[in-house]
Formats: structure tokens, sequence, C-alpha cells
């Protein structure tokens, strides 16, 4: 493995690009270390000028990522428009909740044709929008582009082989951020399935929570891998309703991500899952936290739109009964399990009984 201040990918031939990152989080940092170490002069916002004093003198971003030191020409600023503007491609790395509130009020700072890539697993409560769909609206005048995949930050940061996904339907915005990203630890594949890739990444946080249930009631394996997988069948049978092509549900986006999430306490969302099935009240699990643990939001979104479409998702509402009814955990095992017994696949054998 690479050691830490070894340059990695960037010859002096290479040219160097101006590019943005948004967002002070885990994931923001974890890019935007790549994007420094593969030679780029990274624009990293922040909405907090302590933070961002403290990265521009130390290259550390204590409260969320305190053991790495992010190195290159990393230029830390609370001035979203300057970022912006000077940058070819900006990623975008803001909880879903505050995501249009912070492109809305900058869109006028986003250039024709720039590139934007969403890098955020959420859905927007009003309207249930997907990122890119906000950022169809509000910066119509961008090129869009979505980045998903089994994306531990951590992991990341600290240069563990991984591989991500980005969708997008411009072809060059994809050979782009390939190109941008991709080094010694960093792969990106590519997809053109947009909806599906975010839907993927945004529903597996559901399906993470479950696990880290699962892994708190000490479940066995056979239990785990039943959870993943009719975790999958659910999450790619709701995708597929919504115009997302089920294939995409076989790649990182999907059950890549999902076994990342579902499998390690290195996921925020499983973690609060541990949390509730140790007896812990959601809203502490979440406080202890500290981070974003998208899934909790997804999940009240996702229910109430599967129940509109009329989509069985028996995890989703039994994960919703857990959390938000304070149903006891057993009981909703048990309706799980004697629930009617159905189709593996439903793509190859169609469900044939109502449940
Ligand atoms: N961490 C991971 O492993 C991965 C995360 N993601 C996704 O990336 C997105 C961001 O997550 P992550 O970085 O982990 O989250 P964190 O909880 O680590 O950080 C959240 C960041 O968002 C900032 N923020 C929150 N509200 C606002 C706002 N109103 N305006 C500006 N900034 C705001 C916070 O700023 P402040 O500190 O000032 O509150 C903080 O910098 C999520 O959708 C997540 O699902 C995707 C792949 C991997
Ligand atoms: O999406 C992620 C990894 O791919 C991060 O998951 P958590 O938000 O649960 O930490």
């Amino acid at each position: 493995m690479p050691e830490q201040n070894e340059p990695l990918k960037h010859g002096a031939e290479e040219p160097v690009h101006d590019v943005a990152v948004l967002g002070g989080g885990s994931f923001g940092s974890a890019l935007a270390k790549v994007l420094g170490e593969n030679g780029h002069r990274v624009h990293f916002w922040m909405r907090d000028e302590v933070q961002a004093e403290e990265i521009r003198t130390t290259g550390i971003n204590s409260r969320y990522m305190p053991d790495v030191v992010i190195e290159g020409d990393i230029l830390p600023t609370t001035d979203l428009g300057s970022a912006v503007n000077k940058a070819e491609i900006v990623f975008v790395a803001i909880p879903s909740k505050a995501f249009r509130a912070v492109i809305k009020e900058n869109s006028g700072n986003f250039p024709q044709g720039q590139i934007v890539v969403s890098l955020t697993k959420g859905i927007e409560a009003n309207g249930f929008k997907l990122m890119s769909e906000i950022l169809q609206e509000e910066i119509p005048q961008c090129r869009i582009g979505v980045l998903s995949g089994p994306n531990l930050a951590n992991e990341i940061a600290n240069r563990e082989l991984t591989a991500t996904v980005i969708a997008a339907k411009d072809p060059q915005v994809r050979n782009k951020v390939q190109d941008l990203l991709g080094c010694e630890y960093f792969r990106v594949y590519a997809n053109v399935d947009i909806y599906g890739v975010e839907l993927a990444g945004a529903l597996k946080n559901i399906y993470a929570i479950v696990s880290g249930l699962a892994s708190a009631l000490n479940m066995g394996e056979n239990a785990k891998a039943m959870l993943i997988t009719r975790g999958l069948a659910e999450m790619s049978r709701f995708a597929v309703s919504l115009g997302a092509n089920p294939m995409t549900f076989m790649g990182l986006a999907g059950v890549g991500d999902l076994i990342a999430t579902c499998t390690s306490s290195k996921s925020r969302n499983f973690r609060v899952g541990h949390a509730v099935g140790q007896g812990k009240k959601l809203d502490d699990a979440v406080a202890e936290l500290g981070q974003v643990a998208e899934g909790i939001y997804t999940l009240e979104l996702v229910k109430e739109r599967a129940e509109e479409l009329g989509i069985y998702m028996p995890l989703v509402r039994g994960l919703f009964e857990i959390l938000y009814g304070d149903a006891p955990i057993s009981a909703v095992i048990n309706k799980l399990m004697m629930s009617v017994q159905n189709s593996d696949v439903e793509f190859i054998l169609p469900r044939t009984v109502a449940e």
C-alpha cells in the first residue's frame, strides 16, 4: 500500500484541475483528500470558518476525521461562490436536508456547462426528489452526475482499496470524473442509470439500519444473509417501479454498497440500528452518533411513498414500526417470518400471492 506522504498519481505532465468540494463532513473530506493527492487544486467549501482555518493550518478536520491529514493543494474556504466559480467540476457532499438550500442560494455562481456531481445518499422530503433532480431544477445550466458505491469515508481517507460508480448521461462527465478521481486505491466505474444509482445509495441506508439491529440481536449468518438479500429484492422492486434499471442493483452502487454498509459498524446507519437493537431510543442513538445517518429520514419517505404506490416493502414497514411506532422488535420479526412465502427473484418468477 502507498505510504502516507507519497504522491500517488499525478505526474508533472498531467494538467492540474481546479475542483470544488462542497461539504466539510466525513465524505467531503475523504473526496477532497483523494483529489488533493491526485494533484488537483481543491477549493474545499464548508460553512464553519473555525473548521476551515484548522484544515488550512493543520490539514486536519478534527470533528469528522481526526486521524487523517488532508494533503495536497487544499484551499478550505467559507466562500461558496468563489469556490464554485474557480472550479471545472464540483462535488457536493451536503446532507439531503440542506442540499437544496445550499445549491439554490448559490445557483447564480455555477457557470454554464460546469460539471456538478452529487455524492449525497438521501431523498428530499418535499416531493420525493433525488439530489440529481434538485441539481437539475436549481442549476439547469450545469451537466450533472451522481457518484455512489461502497464508499465508507474513513477507508477512502486511509487509502484502502475502493471502487465507486459515476452515473451520468453525458459520456464526457463520466470520463472526466474517472480521470480526476481514479488512482492506485480508487477505481471509478461508469453507469448511465442516474436514477437507479442514486436510489440504490439512498435506499441501502434503510437496510444498513436493519442489519445493525440484527447484529445487536446476535442473529446468525443465515439471518444476516436473508436480510441483506431480501433488502436487495425490496429496494430493487421499489426503484424499478419508479423507473430505475434493475440491473443497476447488480453493480457496485446496488449490491456492493449494500454489502459494505450492512456488514460494517463503520456505517453510521448500521450503528444507529445497532444502538436501537441494544435498547437505545432512536433520538439518543442519533445524538450519540454526531454525524448524519440519512436512512432514518429515507425510511419515513420510502414507507409513505411505497404505501401511496402500493409497493410491498415489509422490511421498510417493519423497521418503521420499530423506530417510529415503538413496536417490540420480536413481534415485528415474528410477523415478517410468518408472512406469505413467495418468489425469490421476482424478475424471473413474479410474485403471485397478495401479502
Ligand atoms: N461518510 C460516508 O462514508 C459517506 C457519506 N455519503 C453521503 O454524503 C453525504 C454527506 O455525508 P457526510 O459527509 O458523511 O456527513 P457528516 O455528518 O460527516 O458531515 C455533514 C457535513 O454537512 C455539513 N452541513 C450540514 N448542514 C449544512 C448546511 N445547512 N449547510 C452547509 N453545510 C451543512 C456539516 O457542517 P457542520 O459541521 O458545520 O454542521 C458537515 O460538514 C450524506 O448524504 C451521506 O449519505 C456518501 C458516501 C459515503
Ligand atoms: O454510504 C456509505 C458507504 O457507502 C456510508 O454509509 P453511512 O452513511 O451509513 O456511514
